[in-house]
């Protein structure tokens, strides 16, 4: 394998985390006396942390609140879902068994996700998946964030990883366009959260399942 980093998003790539999101979204949405929402509705809202998931789902039932309210029900609701954020949510299937062969195969690996960094290691660490990660990069890590190319730059920076040495795994736009920018392919997953279609993003592979990346990996360019 050419590329020995792999940089993995995680919501809709390792794992299905939208039931705990909508769960603690729809606490919010109850609070505030207004409609819940179904999965399929915030499914289609989620990949670009949890702030913009609350702004879209107030958007859909109601409209914007008052900033300093805002403020309050987005920390409100960002604490309710670090405390309930594995209840519902697992890994894809084959995930765990994947990354350890990718490791042995001497693979570094990290994770870049719009996820806030507490929950996102709280969450590998509860399904046994964060020793296989040596950074993860979330969306408060920096200034910018995925579709922003600097997200991934920030990371591999911090590794000590040329761009043509790494390859980003994911599921939506976010990813292929972060990737992109930073010089680096993209392999999205199609099982994930992406409502434009992973297929019809046109990125330098595709996978069905995640047991696929290690042939996938091995053919790419
Ligand atoms: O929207 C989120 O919470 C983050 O999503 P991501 O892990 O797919 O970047
Ligand atoms: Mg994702």
């Amino acid at each position: 394998m050419k590329r020995n980093c792999l940089l993995f998003d995680l919501d809709g790539t390792l794992v299905h985390s939208a039931p705990d999101l909508a769960a603690s979204l729809n606490r919010r949405l109850e609070a505030l006396g207004r409609t819940t929402l179904d999965l399929e509705a915030v499914t289609a809202m989620v990949g670009n942390g949890f702030q913009k998931l609350l702004e879209r789902a107030l958007l859909a039932t109601g409209g914007p609140l008052p900033q300093a309210e805002f403020e309050a029900v987005n920390a409100a609701g960002l604490a309710d879902y670090f405390e309930n954020a594995t209840t519902l949510t697992r890994p894809y299937p084959g995930v765990a068994a994947t990354l350890k062969a990718l490791k042995d195969q001497g693979c570094r690996m990290a994770v870049c996700t719009n996820k806030p960094v507490a929950p996102s290691w709280r969450i590998l660490e509860d399904l046994g998946l964060a020793g296989f990660f040596e950074a993860l990069a979330g969306g408060d890590s920096y200034t910018v964030r995925k579709p922003d190319p600097g997200h991934i730059k920030a990371l591999l920076e911090e590794m000590g990883v040329a761009p043509r040495g790494a390859v980003m795994i994911g599921d939506s736009s976010n990813d292929l366009l972060a990737a992109r920018g930073a010089g680096l392919p993209t392999v999205l997953l199609t099982y994930g959260y992406c409502p434009e279609g992973a297929a019809n993003l046109r990125p330098d592979a595709l996978a069905e399942s995640f047991t696929e990346l290690p042939e996938i990996l091995r053919r790419l360019p």
